[in-house]
């Protein structure tokens, strides 16, 4: 299996299913401003209200695999095994697709992951047990605190920063990785010392 990360920004996605699990894949999804649709025969209470917050579509009646026509993201979360299987053979071989009960039938399946600014970690195991990714989770979220968030913001910066002044890739190298030591992390003073070196400098030609 290969992790990618992916923008599903302003991308159709169709959940079969209304349940509980439905809802969390639609939160993480909506989150990432997909544009949903839902199709099931029963809507759990938190669906409604996130279809409603979000101007989402919501079908109420079994899915047909027409329903799935120009996903380009398919999750078959019904409680039934036999829906889920019969409509994960009718799709597109190349469409993306997670089914809940048996990630064997589809081509993607959720990480479990922490956001701390823009980094991002995520962590799998891929169908061998939800339970450890979900401990997992909880014991990275403690080793990476919200200092990360921070740090992220100003690593982006740095590196930006270099690129706009065209600094030699020698030059350019040196500085990221100093800037990897703890105490940049730690300290905003010293981040900020570092960002008024930059400022110093002109840009490079050629
Ligand atoms: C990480 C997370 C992301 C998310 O869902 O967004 C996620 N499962 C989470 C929780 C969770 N999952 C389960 C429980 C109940 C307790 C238990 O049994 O352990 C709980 C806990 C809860 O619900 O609270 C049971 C379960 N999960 C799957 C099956 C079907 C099967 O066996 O194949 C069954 C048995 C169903 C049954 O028969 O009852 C399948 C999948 N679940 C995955 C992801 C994919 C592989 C992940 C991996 O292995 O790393 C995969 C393959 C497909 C997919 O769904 O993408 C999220 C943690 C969110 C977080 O904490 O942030
Ligand atoms: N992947 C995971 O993380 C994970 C975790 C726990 C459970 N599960 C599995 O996910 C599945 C769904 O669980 P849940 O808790 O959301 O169930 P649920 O009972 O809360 O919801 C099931 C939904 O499926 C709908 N449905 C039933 N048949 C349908 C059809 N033919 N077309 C469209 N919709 C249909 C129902 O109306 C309902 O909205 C179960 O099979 C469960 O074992 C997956």
């Amino acid at each position: 299996m290969q992790p990618l990360i992916i923008n599903l920004t302003g991308k159709k996605v169709v959940i079969a299913g209304g349940g509980r699990i439905a809802a969390r894949k639609a939160q993480t999804l909506a989150d990432q401003r997909a544009e949903i649709t839902f199709v099931a025969p029963h809507f759990c209470e938190e669906i409604l209200e996130l279809s409603n917050a979000k101007n989402f579509s919501i079908i109420k009646r079994i899915a047909h695999p027409n329903d799935f026509a120009g996903a380009f993201l398919v999750i078959l979360a019904t409680n039934v095994r036999s829906a889920n299987k019969a409509l994960a053979n009718q799709l597109s071989p190349n469409q993306l697709v997670c089914v809940v009960d048996e990630s064997d039938e589809g081509n993607v399946s959720f990480p479990a992951t922490i956001q701390r600014g823009h980094l991002q970690v995520a962590v799998t195991s891929n169908g061998a047990s939800p339970k450890l990714t979900r401990k997992l989770k909880k014991e990275l979220e403690k080793q990476f605190d919200h200092s990360w968030g921070a740090y992220s913001e100003f690593l982006l910066r740095c590196r930006k920063k270099l690129k706009e002044l065209n600094v030699p890739l020698e030059e350019r190298n040196k500085l990221l990785e100093e800037i990897l030591d703890e105490r940049y992390r730690l300290d905003k003073y010293d981040q900020e010392e570092i960002l008024e070196r930059l400022s110093k400098i002109g840009p490079f030609k050629g």
